[in-house]
C-alpha cells in the first residue's frame, strides 16, 4: 500500500517509520522550509529515530497526495483548519482516506478534528482518527502497545486496522468517534495536571486525578451524545500511563516545567485543548473542575497551591 504522511515532527516521522517497518511504500511530507524536514533531508535522523532510505522525503504537497492510497496527517491540532484549506487547494482523489494521527480540539469553537476536516473539505471526505497510548521512544525500542482507529465509516475503520496492524501495535475498532476524539484530546489536559502535581511534589494525588479526571470527561462525553464508557477505553484512560506517568510525555513535562518556572518549547496540545474543553463545558452545562483548575493556573495565572486547595474545598459529593 502507498502511504503518505503529512507532517514530519515527532509523531509524523514515527508514522512514516512505522508504515515502512511493516512493509508499506512511504512518502513523508514536510512544509517547504520546515526545519524538521531539512534535518531529515540532511541526516535522515531526528532526535527520536532514523529513517531508512526506502522512505521518500518531499515538500511537494500535490505530489505527496497523488502518491497516496492512504494519507496520515500529524501536525498540531490548531493548524488543521488552515492545512485542510491547503489540501483542498492542492487537490486529491475524492476516495483518498485521511487518518488524523493527532489529539486536540479546535480552540475557539471546541470542534472535533473530524468536524474541522468535514467543514473545510467535502462533508463526505473519508476521515478516521488513530489515537491511543504510544511514544516514539518506546515503539522504536520494540515495546508494543494497543491503539484505536475510529471513523464514522465502519468499513474504513476495518480497512485501516487491517492495513496497519502488526506485532508492534494491536488495534481496536473504535465504536464511538465522538467519545474517542474528545477523550484523546482531553487526556493531554490530565497530563498537564499530572505534571503540575509532580512539580508540586504531590505525585501521590495522580491516582485521584485518574479517577476524577476520567469521571469529569465521561459526564461531558455523555452530554455531547457519546458513550460515557468510551472514556475508560484506550483513547483516554488507556493513554494515562503514557501521559500522566511517562517521562516522554510533552504534556506532563509542560505541567511540571510550568510549576517549576521553566519554559517548555515543544508542542503540548493540552494547552489549547483546555480552552476548547471549557467552551464545551459551558455549551453543554457540564462542570469540569480539573480542566478549569488547569486553565486557572496556565491561562489566568492563579497560584497553583491556592487552586489545588480550592479543588479540595469543593462541596463533598457522591463518588
Ligand atoms: N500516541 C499518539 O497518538 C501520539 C500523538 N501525538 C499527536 O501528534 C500531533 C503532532 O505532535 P508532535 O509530532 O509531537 O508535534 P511536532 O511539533 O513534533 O510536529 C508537528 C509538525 O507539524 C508541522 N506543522 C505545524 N503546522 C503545520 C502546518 N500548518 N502545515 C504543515 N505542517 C505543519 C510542524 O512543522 C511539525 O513538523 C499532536 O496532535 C500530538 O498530540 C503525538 C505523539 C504521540
Ligand atoms: O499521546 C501521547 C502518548 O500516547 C503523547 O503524549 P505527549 O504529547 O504528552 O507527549
Amino acid at each position: 500500500m502507498k502511504i503518505t504522511v503529512l507532517g514530519c515532527g515527532r509523531w509524523g516521522s514515527f508514522h512514516a517509520w512505522y508504515a515502512d517497518h511493516i512493509g508499506h511504500d512511504v512518502t513523508l511530507w514536510g512544509r517547504p522550509g520546515s526545519q524538521h524536514l531539512q534535518e531529515l533531508l540532511e541526516t535522515r535522523k531526528n532526535e527520536y529515530l532514523s529513517l531508512p532510505a526506502s522512505i521518500s522525503l518531499t515538500s511537494d504537497l500535490k505530489a505527496a497526495l497523488d502518491a497516496a492510497d492512504i494519507c496520515i496527517i500529524s501536525i498540531s491540532a490548531q493548524q488543521l483548519r488552515s492545512f485542510a484549506r491547503q489540501l483542498k487547494a492542492a487537490g486529491f482523489a475524492p476516495s483518498l482516506p485521511f487518518v488524523l494521527a493527532m489529539k486536540g480540539l479546535e480552540e475557539g469553537s471546541g470542534k472535533r478534528l473530524t468536524t474541522v476536516m468535514a467543514e473545510e473539505l467535502e462533508p463526505a471526505v473519508r476521515t478516521a482518527v488513530w489515537v491511543g497510548p504510544g511514544h516514539v521512544q518506546d515503539f522504536i525500542s520494540g515495546m508494543p502497545n494497543c491503539m484505536v482507529i475510529a471513523s464514522a465509516d465502519e468499513g474504513l475503520t476495518h480497512f485501516l486496522v487491517d492495513t496497519f496492524t502488526s506485532p508492534l501495535i494491536r488495534f481496536y475498532y473504535g465504536q464511538d468517534l465522538l467519545g474517542i476524539e474528545i477523550g484523546a484530546a482531553a487526556k493531554n489536559v490530565m497530563g498537564i495536571a499530572a505534571g503540575m502535581l509532580d512539580g508540586a511534589h504531590l505525585t501521590s494525588l495522580k491516582g485521584a486525578l485518574m479517577a476524577r479526571g476520567a469521571h469529569e470527561l465521561s459526564v461531558l462525553v455523555a452530554a455531547m451524545g457519546g458513550q460515557a464508557m468510551t472514556v475508560y477505553g484506550l483513547s483516554h484512560l488507556g493513554d494515562y500511563e503514557a501521559t500522566l506517568f511517562s517521562l516522554h510525555s510533552n504534556n506532563r513535562r509542560f505541567g511540571q516545567d510550568f510549576i517549576e518556572g521553566r519554559p517548555f518549547k515543544k508542542l503540548a496540545e493540552g494547552v489549547s485543548t483546555t480552552e476548547a474543553l471549557l467552551d464545551l463545558s459551558q455549551k453543554y452545562g457540564v462542570e469540569l473542575p480539573i480542566t478549569a483548575a488547569v486553565h486557572a493556573i496556565i491561562k489566568e495565572k492563579k497560584d497553583p497551591h491556592e487552586v489545588l486547595k480550592n479543588l479540595f474545598l469543593r462541596s463533598t459529593k457522591c463518588e
